[in-house]
């Protein structure tokens, strides 16, 4: 049995590159499968037995007890099969059920006629088992078939799990989250691990989902993935899978001339964003890397990289001169700079270079009330990467969950868009979208942002096509921060990608 492990805050690698799915697409693939001849209650029957060899794998440890509560579809169904395997391997098992056996009808019914114990009703009253604990929980009360937000004794029961001691496993998804926006609907219990069928769903990725999932499998039941409708649009789990073939790596045939040529619009107020992402973009490869900054400002950038290039150029005029040089691949305009029309100036005549271009912080900031103008770039290999702040500020009127607005802005720009977060969300114009979902917290510092917009462009630089050098500079922005861990600092970020960098040369692709 294939089980496909992504443990919280840790490497996503052995999920990266898996579609996405919503519930209708997981309905229509499961469907596929039925006509194949694959009978459904054997798929519920494969799913059950997931979920138990999963907690095997987590708690190697048996628990006495377990106690499932049994929603009334078939999310209750693998609830119920999930009872009888554990009873056979000797748990004392204890189900509570939001219906009476007759109730239950299709697959669930089958399930349900093979649990010969008792079935309690699913009420706070039930969770008393657990006061006993060496107890799991199970909950199996609703999963891809949540319509709306719990309520009743399902709420009351959830609220009743928050604080237990007995660790809570949920089946597909944990009940009350969304499994196609990660929203909370009334009130869903936090998992300490989540096994869901055939390929993620967004709501494992997308916050607040993805806290409440934690450690995640993703389970084979024997859907491929050309079940799936439309699978070109459909997201991907950002990993190596999406980017490594793309990664430049230098040849002995290289020299610093071949390997890109990466400029950073310098300010003179706020130096260190400048610094952090032109170390960053240094690091991943960019041969050659030129700060444009004003005169004064110049010190600041030699203090510990002698081996920057440092040019004058004073606003948008100084910066379109110094772009009529094409030896520049890339330029990163917005780093450290204000939000104000010099910087505008500043990105518009960037994109007017021709450049690979990356726009973060003021630079975004300066658009916050012309998104339209943004909008008129056009160009793929522009990449926006505002925060969520920014990029509520850029495209105000956007609805819908991160993923659903990330894909919209960049049909709108015409650009690629990364919106960072816990939950980054990497989408091209083409409609080419990835979530990434390896990204530890450390990384909530003071310049981490600097560092990953810095990244973005030495790959960018170096040649990299836009959409893999966004999901690359995400994943190795990831990296870097799971490699340090606490006490990270944005200034530690470039100096980790040495390591990674090695660390992924040595895995070899599958
Ligand atoms: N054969 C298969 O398709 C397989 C499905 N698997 C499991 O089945 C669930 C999906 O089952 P489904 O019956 O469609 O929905 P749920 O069990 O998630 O929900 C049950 C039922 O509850 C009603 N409902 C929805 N929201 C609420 C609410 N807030 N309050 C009360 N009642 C609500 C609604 O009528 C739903 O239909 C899937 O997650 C898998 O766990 C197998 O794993 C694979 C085979
Ligand atoms: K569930």
């Amino acid at each position: 049995m294939k089980l496909r492990w992504h443990r919280h805050g840790r490497s996503a690698e052995e999920i990266a590159g898996l579609p996405v799915v919503t519930a209708t697409e997981m309905r229509a693939a499961e469907q596929a499968l039925f006509a194949r001849g694959t009978p459904s209650f054997d798929v519920m029957s494969t799913a059950g037995r997931a979920v138990v060899v999963a907690i095997q794998q987590r708690w190697p440890t048996p628990f006495k007890r377990a106690l499932v509560l049994a929603g009334p579809g078939n999310n209750g169904g693998d609830g119920f099969i999930v009872a009888r395997e554990l009873a056979n391997l000797g748990c004392d098992v204890h189900v509570a059920a939001a219906q009476s056996r007759d109730l239950y009808s299709g697959d669930a019914a089958r399930a349900v006629a093979l649990w010969g114990g008792h079935i309690a009703r699913l009420e706070p009253g039930a969770l008393a088992k657990l006061d006993e604990g060496d107890c799991v929980v199970v909950d199996a009360i609703f999963g891809i078939g949540l319509a709306r937000p719990v309520e009743g004794q399902v709420k009351a029961v959830i609220h009743a799990l928050h604080g237990s001691p007995c660790p809570i496993v949920a089946v597909d998804v944990p009940s009350g989250i969304d499994a196609d926006t990660g929203e909370v609907l009334g009130a869903a219990p936090r998992a300490a691990l989540t096994v869901t069928f055939g390929w993620p769903k967004r709501g494992h990725l997308l916050l607040p989902g993805k806290e409440w999932a934690r450690d995640l499998v993703v389970a084979d039941i024997g859907c491929h993935d050309a079940d799936l409708p439309g699978l070109g649009a459909i997201p991907r789990v950002n990993g190596t899978a999406l980017w490594r073939n793309d990664l430049p790596l230098p040849s002995a045939a290289d020299h610093k001339y071949t390997r890109g040529h990466a400029l950073v619009a310098g300010g003179a107020t706020m130096p260190g964003a400048t610094r952090l992402a032109s170390r960053a973009a240094r690091r991943i490869g960019a041969g050659m890397l030129t700060v444009a900054a004003p005169r004064e400002a110049h010190p600041f950038y030699l203090i510990d990289q002698p081996g920057l290039i440092v040019r004058e150029a004073a606003g948008a005029a100084g910066l379109k001169t110094l772009l009529e040089d094409r030896r520049f691949t890339a330029t990163l305009v917005g780093s450290g700079l204000p939000a104000d029309s010099d910087t505008r100036a500043m990105v518009e005549a960037a994109a007017a270079s021709g450049r690979a271009l990356v726009i973060d912080g003021g630079g975004l900031t300066a658009f916050a009330d012309a998104g339209d103008v943004l909008a008129g770039f056009g160009r793929a290999d522009i990449i926006l990467t505002p925060h969520e702040g920014e990029f509520a500020r850029l495209f105000p009127s956007l609805k819908g969950d991160k993923l659903v607005r990330t894909r919209e802005a960049a049909r709108i720009a015409g650009c690629t868009v990364v919106v960072k977060g816990a939950d980054t969300v990497i989408a091209g114009p083409d409609g080419r979208t990835a979530i990434n979902a390896d990204a530890p917290a450390w990384l909530a510092t003071a310049g981490s942002g600097d560092v990953l917009a810095g990244l973005i462009l030495g790959l960018l630089g170096q040649g990299m096509p836009a959409f893999e050098a966004a999901a690359a500079g995400v994943s190795l922005h990831g990296m870097a921060g799971a490699a340090f861990g606490p006490g990270l600092i944005a200034e530690d970020l470039p100096e980790l990608i040495p390591e990674v960098l090695r660390l992924l040369s040595e895995v070899d692709p599958e």
